[in-house]
């Protein structure tokens, strides 16, 4: 798996990212400065880390959006090449049409830092064949804006189309007004777009991919990305 890591000024966990990219597949990934027009050849995945891009200016991710290379990233996406956006990540996709939909304060105004329970809402996906449908798994947040909406027939369709592949829940699974910890629409803690290679979520799957972090559930994503892949190849 042939994974380039884009690196933003103020983006932090680009670090954390590739560091779970290779242990997963065992290939270093290459990090891709902001300001480059292409992506290295034979690149299998995409991945927008998290971060604070601009010291979420104007609104997060609104200036990485905007980045040289996000063009290619928009050209490798509608060649149906696979992208992964988290938490910041999520956010510069939004902003940059890539997904429908946008990132706003979360809705008790404060920063959210602490694990949280998904559940997995379906396993025919690149980003989810590591998982069962209905799988609960436990990953951290830091955020501060993770509030996400989108106009109600987005939502509708979104919903429609099984296009909701996360979503905030309680540690048994059950999705309600408590476990949605920023208020987003639907408890919506990540999507796909429409043509389903484009994901987009709030928690940081790296930050649980070894024992040395105290939970493992987060490996489950990168593995079966690679799996994916393979199987492609
Ligand atoms: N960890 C992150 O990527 C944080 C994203 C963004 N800076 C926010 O606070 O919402």
């Amino acid at each position: 798996m042939k994974s380039a890591v884009l690196v933003f000024p103020g983006i932090n966990r680009e670090r954390d990212m590739a560091r779970a990219l290779k242990l997963v597949s065992g290939q270093e990934a290459a990090m891709v400065w902001h300001a480059e027009t292409e992506l290295p050849k034979g690149t299998d995945l995409v991945v927008v880390p998290g971060g604070f891009s601009y010291g979420d200016y104007l609104r997060c991710g609104a200036i990485a959006a905007r980045a040289p290379v996000m063009d290619a990233v928009r050209k490798y996406a509608a060649g149906g090449g696979l992208v992964l956006g988290v938490c910041n990540g999520f956010q510069i996709l939004c902003e940059a049409g890539l997904l429908p939909g946008v990132l706003m304060r979360n809705a008790r105004l404060k920063f959210i830092c602490k694990d949280v329970h998904l559940r997995v809402e379906r396993s025919d996906s690149p980003f989810t064949r590591g998982y069962n449908a209905g799988q609960v798994i436990r990953v951290p947040v830091a955020h501060g804006e993770g509030n996400y909406e989108a106009d109600e027939e987005t939502v509708k369709r979104l919903e429609g189309e099984g296009r909701v592949l996360y979503r905030y829940c309680t540690p048994e699974g059950v999705v309600d007004e408590e476990s949605n910890i920023n208020g987003a629409a639907q408890s919506i803690a990540g999507i796909v777009n429409e043509r389903g290679n484009v994901l987009g979520m709030m928690p940081h799957p790296e930050n649980h991919v070894e024992d040395i972090m105290g939970c493992t559930d987060g490996r489950g994503l990168f593995a079966g990305l690679a799996a994916h892949l393979e199987k492609a190849a």
